[in-house]
């Protein structure tokens, strides 16, 4: 690969995108960044109390994670659901390469681990509603698709394979 990328960690809540991007970037090697913590403190109370977030509250969020992505021309890993094409189109620009890990799981599996875990804002209720938004990656964009099911471990070998390989550089597998 000639150029690092910069990793977006996708999927709906719960996917295992803050489990799986922290050792992503121990094993790459990069700044990581928690995409929760970018979001404006009226968006974590509104999924606090049960509301899905709208694209009203996710553009300004959006627009902060875009930013932190291009201050690390030289390769990061970031969290963000990402749910929708518009969204992952917002935090695509031309200078820095975006590479997308979508985070793909049966809805049961996550259920039952977003039921498990503990400490969260995110209410299990609002699960269906980040199905309902989700967008996969199109063909077209950059990226990887990983089933849940495997261990991070696994999820991170396969993901810092695909990059080293430079896979998914022209578009999703
Ligand atoms: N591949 C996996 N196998 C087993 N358990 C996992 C896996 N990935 C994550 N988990 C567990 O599932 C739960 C959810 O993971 P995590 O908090 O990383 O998800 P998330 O996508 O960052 O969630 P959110 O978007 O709600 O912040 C955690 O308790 C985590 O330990
Ligand atoms: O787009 C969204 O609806 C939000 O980003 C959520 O996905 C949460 O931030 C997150 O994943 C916490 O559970």
């Amino acid at each position: 690969m000639r150029t690092t990328p910069v990793v977006v960690v996708m999927g709906v809540s719960g996917s295992g995108k803050s489990t799986v991007g922290t050792l992503l970037a121990d094993r790459l090697g990069v700044p990581y960044a928690e995409g929760d913590d970018f979001h404006p403190p009226a968006n974590v109370a509104k999924m606090a109390a049960g509301h899905p977030l709208d694209d009203e509250d996710r553009w300004p969020w959006l627009r902060a994670i875009a930013d932190w992505i291009h201050a690390h021309p030289s390769g990061a890993v970031v969290t963000c659901s990402a749910l929708k094409r518009g969204y992952r189109d917002l935090l695509r620009r031309d200078d820095v390469p975006v590479w997308f890990l979508h985070l793909s799981g049966d809805p049961e599996l996550i259920r039952s681990r977003i039921a498990a875990r503990t400490g969260h804002f995110m209410p299990p209720a609002l699960l269906n509603s980040q199905y309902a938004a989700l967008e996969p990656l199109d063909a077209d964009e950059p990226g990887l698709t990983v089933d849940v099911a495997h261990t991070p471990q696994d999820i991170v070998a396969t993901a810092a394979d695909a990059l080293q390989r430079g896979e998914g550089q022209e578009g999703a597998r």
